[in-house]
């Protein structure tokens, strides 16, 4: 195989408006109930995006446009996992709008039996030209590695701080059931990947049924930890990152176990109850304003 260039990688950018509605869904698709009406209602006065939101306009047209298949020639959709997630905001995000997103791959590492793809977007507001929000979206892909390659290009240092919880017990603690249905809802964002629905898919892939869309998990964790530590404030989230240690089954208690390391730093994990695993792990928020001094509550 020849060299990788990543630097032929470089898509986009996409379109992509999105109106109330779809900001509606996107946070009933992350647990949100129809008493938080600042997310659920749009004619509430303090109506407004959650900021992981910014998360989903790659899901549109973006991610389905890098040429995986040139980069890693074993690759197989249905092996491939979301390894780890970074947004870090720019600008609030607004209830609706219309973003430009492009997408170039950052980094392919050869672990052996898997591989590793980190790609970074870039999300703009369509009618202003202001960045918005930055992504790099890690994915795992099970069975594609032993090229023997590895391509690195620099990396955010945010995005790889390890965020090693400290050795006493979490400052803050918030538990969510999810939903039976919350991968069938959470899907209609943007992610239509079948791993999430259709059980003969999931089979192949490994599971014993669908399971929950990563991005799913991390956005209810942001939910936890801005509760916690910003009065529910969607301005206050500065950057997130998390690493998908364990699959999680839709229907699965999550539990957000939070540690303040710095006024504006939070470490968390999150577990799922049930079988009392970590499926977000490595994970931290970076507050806009340090801890309790956001200004309007979820
Ligand atoms: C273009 C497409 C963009 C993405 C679109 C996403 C589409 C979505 O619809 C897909 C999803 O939402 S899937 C659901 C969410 N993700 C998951 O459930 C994955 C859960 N994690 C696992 O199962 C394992 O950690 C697993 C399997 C990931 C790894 O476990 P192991 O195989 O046991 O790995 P291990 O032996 O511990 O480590 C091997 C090397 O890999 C690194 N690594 C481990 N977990 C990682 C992870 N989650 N992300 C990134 N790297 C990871 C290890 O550090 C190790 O590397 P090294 O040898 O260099 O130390």
């Amino acid at each position: 195989m020849g060299e990788l260039d990543l630097s032929k990688t470089e898509i986009g950018p996409f379109s992509w408006s999105y109106s109330e509605r779809d900001t509606i869904l996107y946070a009933l698709g992350v647990g949100c109930h129809r008493e938080e009406q600042r997310y659920v209602f749009e004619g509430h006065s303090d109506f407004a995006a959650l900021p992981t939101l910014a998360v989903i306009p790659p899901y549109h047209d973006v991610l389905a446009s890098v040429p995986l298949q040139d980069v890693l020639p074993k690759y197989n959709p249905a092996m491939l996992l979301h390894g780890e997630q970074y947004l870090e905001m720019k600008a609030p995000l607004k209830a609706s709008g219309r973003l430009l997103t492009s997408a170039r791959v950052l980094e392919v590492q050869d672990k052996g039996k898997a591989a590793v793809v980190v790609i970074h977007t870039t999300s703009k507001c369509a009618d202003s030209g202001e960045v918005v929000a930055e992504n790099e979206i890690t994915s795992f892909m099970r069975g594609a590695g032993g090229f023997g390659q590895q391509r690195r290009a620099q990396r955010q240092p945010a995005a790889v701080a390890p965020n090693k919880p400290p050795q006493r017990k979490p400052d803050a603690v918030v538990e969510e059931r999810t939903s039976e249905d919350q991968a069938a809802l959470y899907r209609l964002s943007g992610d239509y990947n079948p791993l999430h629905i259709d059980p003969e898919f999931a089979g192949i892939a490994g599971f014993d049924r669908p399971i929950l869309h990563g991005l799913c998990t991390f956005g209810i964790a942001a939910k936890h930890v801005l509760k916690a530590f910003a009065q529910g404030d969607p301005e206050a989230l500065k950057s997130i990152k998390a690493r998908f240690a364990k699959h999680v089954f839709p229907g699965e208690t999550l539990r957000t176990e939070m540690w303040q390391d710095s006024p504006t730093k939070v470490i968390f994990q999150t577990r799922v109850v049930e079988r009392d695993e970590l499926a977000l792990t490595f994970a931290a928020v970076e507050l806009a304003t340090p801890a309790g001094q956001a200004k309007s509550r979820l």
